[in-house]
């Protein structure tokens, strides 16, 4: 479970994150929001990457604890390594920092997204596979909260459909993801709770099968909730 209350993130002046209360509990919960709109920011305060205010717990841990890292797995918007080292190495590397002796359920999500070249170094791999990277280090231990902040980015096919089956076998098996994504045909399909957040503030959560029921897409939903309904057709107009 995730429980995040009353956070703010400022960067200086940036308000970057105004007030924000959500729970995920044994869910896939969607974080939906225009750029600039916070999420990358409310992930960083999980990981207590930022400085923040507020109250973080992932399933009962204050999220200030470094035990807490072991219960989190998380794919970052943009993945950066340490560009000379092998993803074979990066592995070796990130299971000694966790503690993580038993490194087959690393071997073996290295067999399932193909990961051919875990034996180069990190610079000379393709977005696609650079993510995968970012995938096994993010599952490897197992976390009960996985994070995906745009991990289908830059994905193939068969590594999407792959992605799709591990959130949902992480949610069977009693865990939690928090997914932060643009794409609203992923949302839509993959989310159980969808959290509108606009300028640093959640202004609305919804579910797919609300939408359903109302006959409404959640492109619709997001663009009314954060009124971009409004300055769209004011830029169409202008635009005819
Ligand atoms: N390191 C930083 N220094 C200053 N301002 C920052 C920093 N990081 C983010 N911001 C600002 O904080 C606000 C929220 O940014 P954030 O990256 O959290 O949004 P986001 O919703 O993830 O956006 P996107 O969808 O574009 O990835 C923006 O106004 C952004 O410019």
């Amino acid at each position: 479970m995730l429980k995040v209350e009353a956070l703010k993130v400022r960067y200086g002046d940036v308000l970057a994150v105004d007030g924000l209360t959500f729970q995920a509990k044994g869910e896939v919960y969607c974080l939906l929001g225009p750029n600039g709109a916070g999420k990358t920011s409310t992930v960083k305060a999980i990981m207590d990457a930022v400085p923040y205010e507020g109250y973080i717990e992932v399933y009962g841990v204050n999220a200030k604890e470094p035990v807490v890292k072991n219960l989190i797995g998380y794919v970052p918007e943009q993945v950066a390594f340490f560009e000379y080292m092998k993803p074979k190495e990066l592995i070796e590397f990130m299971a000694a920092l966790r503690g993580l002796n038993d490194l087959s359920t690393a071997q073996k999500l290295v067999e399932a997204f193909n990961l051919s070249n875990v034996d180069q170094p990190l610079y000379t791999l393709s977005m696609g596979t650079r993510q995968k990277v970012a995938i096994v280090l993010a599952l490897m231990h197992s976390p009960k909260l996985l994070i995906l902040d745009e991990a289908f980015n830059g994905l193939d096919v068969f590594s999407a459909k792959l992605l799709k089956e591990i959130v949902t076998n992480q949610v069977r098996g009693g865990g939690t993801v928090l997914f932060s994504t643009h794409v609203m045909e992923i949302a839509e399909k993959m989310c159980t709770r969808i959290g509108i957040i606009n300028r640093g503030k959640l202004v609305s959560e919804t579910t797919p099968s609300t939408l359903r029921e109302h006959g409404e897409s959640l492109e619709d939903f997001f663009l009314t909730t954060t009124g971009l309904d409004e300055s769209l057709r004011e830029v169409l107009k202008g635009l005819e």
